[in-house]
């Protein structure tokens, strides 16, 4: 194995010293450190969070986070409208404004709820195994009980019992409004529990990022990292459950309306349903590895994750299935062949660049990451340069892109309508990735520099 050591005094607990070092120093070969730091926002201190805390502040700050918060709502029925609409244009306007009664049904709010409760019990029950999440500011650490996949089984049996006595699954799509209605409501006022919760929470309890002062801002990032009610975790247990396993239990019913409707699912419909089944299975299988993403360990629990969760994943993650149900596209053996091999090279990427890290990180001696190169860090971690992530710094962030496509592929190339998932994927993940290099750079400091020099692709080899 052959390491770089990066000098001392450049990572974690280092921060203040980094950044005066940023006018001072040169890095390694030469380069001067200013150019790998985080430049100063623009704005100075007006955009910086007050109170002595240095994070700066992200998404535009209040004003930004104002705008998402109207924003992401109204996309989001934006795109159920339209999806249902003769012309399914994703720039045009839906044909109309829905009643107030297509959004509010007392029903809607029933199933919710059960569905919430359901999934909150199924977190409860015993799991077979109990994980520690990483070393927090107290140094303490928390413990995740790991039975997402067993909740995802146990919803396919209750779902598979109740469709055998009777229960009209197809039926679901019709309240998908009412639904992401009061899942939408869910969030706001979730949030604002979450909000008031943390006002309570001592300070090592809180996110870096949800506490700068202004309300609105840390409203919608959130306050506390890991809010808690006893040892149920409120982050962890959105991020995973109710809203991933809602989308495919939402893709499922698309699929059944189909059959009821032209008497068989079309091919279309079960890639889409397929691809997407395997990836929150996925998901749910390798369920701890969720532990080290920036959700859990970095950002706050507020407005963006809690709708992000329940509503924005369910209603706009099933929007291929939602334009197929109303506009049968013809699928060719050929054709879909040829997409099954592309969701197969994507997942295949994703699953081994995300595996390979988390292996690394849990136990680097591990035999199947032990022979990789890496570079030390004055944080006593290692940064891997071979395998997967020495062919560009986010390999997970290109084979999630990839399935991205191929989840749209089946739905044709006549409307940009199912494309929207790719689009808005490829800028979360551009935004997600400077975010995380900030957060890298701060951690690794010089170390991480020279990562980037090794791999100079951020997501796409040669490109970007
Ligand atoms: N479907 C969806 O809507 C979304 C899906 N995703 C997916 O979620 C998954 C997780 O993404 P995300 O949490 O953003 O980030 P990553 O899983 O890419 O984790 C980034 C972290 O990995 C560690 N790391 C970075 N480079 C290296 C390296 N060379 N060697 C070892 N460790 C390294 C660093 O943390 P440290 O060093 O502290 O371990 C860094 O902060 C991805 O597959 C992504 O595609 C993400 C967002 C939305
Ligand atoms: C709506 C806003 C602009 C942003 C909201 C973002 C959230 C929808 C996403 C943030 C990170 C996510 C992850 C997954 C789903 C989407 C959100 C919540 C993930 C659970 C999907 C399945 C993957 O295998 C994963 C790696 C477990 C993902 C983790 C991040």
């Amino acid at each position: 194995m052959r390491c770089v050591r990066a000098p001392p005094g450049t990572g974690a607990g280092h921060r203040g010293r980094i950044r005066h070092r940023v006018h001072l120093g040169v890095g390694v070969e030469g380069v001067p450190l200013a150019d790998f730091c985080e430049p100063p926002p623009p704005g100075g201190a007006e955009t910086m969070a007050p109170q002595g805390s240095r994070a700066p502040l992200e998404f535009g700050g209040p004003l930004g986070a104002a705008a998402l918060m109207l924003l992401l709502p109204a996309t989001m029925f934006h795109l159920l409208l339209v999806a249902r609409s003769g012309p399914a244009r994703l720039l045009g306007l839906p044909p109309h404004l829905p009643a107030p009664e297509a959004l509010w049904s007392p029903g809607a709010l029933l199933l919710w709820l059960t569905w919430l409760g359901l999934q909150a019990a199924f977190y409860l029950l015993p799991a077979h195994k109990m994980a520690e999440g990483q070393e927090l500011k107290d140094k303490s650490r928390l413990r995740y009980p790991i039975n997402g996949f067993q909740a995802l089984v146990l919803t396919a049996l209750l779902v598979g019992l109740g469709v055998s006595a009777g229960l009209p699954l197809g039926m679901l799509t019709e309240m998908l409004l009412p639904l992401a209605w009061v899942a939408t409501l869910t969030a706001f006022i979730f949030s604002l529990l979450l909000y008031l919760k943390a006002l309570m929470a001592p300070a090592s309890a809180l996110a870096p990022g949800g506490n700068s002062g202004n309300p609105v801002y840390d409203f919608f990032l959130g306050r506390e990292l890991n809010p808690r009610f006893g040892s149920f975790d409120c982050k962890y247990f959105c991020e995973l459950r109710p809203g991933l396993i809602g989308w495919v239990l939402i893709n499922l019913a698309l699929l059944v309306q189909e059959a009821e409707l032209l008497g068989s699912p079309s091919l279309a419909m079960w890639l889409v349903n397929g691809f997407q089944l395997l990836y929150v299975g996925d998901a749910l299988w390798h369920e701890e590895a969720v532990l080290t993403t920036m959700d859990i360990t970095h950002d706050g629990f507020g407005f963006m994750l809690a709708f992000g969760d329940l509503a924005w994943v369910p209603f706009t993650y099933s929007l291929q299935a939602q334009f197929l149900l109303y506009h049968p596209q013809p699928l060719e053996l050929p054709t879909a062949s040829v997409i099954c091999l592309v969701n197969a090279v994507g997942y295949y990427i994703f699953r081994g660049a995300n595996s390979q890290k988390n292996t690394f990180r849990k136990n680097p001696s591990d035999p199947r990451v032990a022979g990789l190169e890496t570079i030390s860090t004055a944080t006593g971690k290692q940064l891997l340069v071979s395998g997967w992530w020495g062919m560009v710094r986010h390999p997970n962030y290109l084979g999630d892109l990839i399935m991205a496509l191929a989840w749209s592929l089946p739905c044709g190339v006549s409307h940009l309508l199912p494309y929207f998932y790719l689009l808005y994927f490829t800028a979360l993940l551009v935004h997600r990735e400077a975010r995380d290099e900030q957060q890298c750079l701060q951690k690794y400091g010089l170390a991480w520099h020279e990562y980037c020099r090794r791999v100079p692709y951020r997501i796409v080899p040669y490109i970007y």
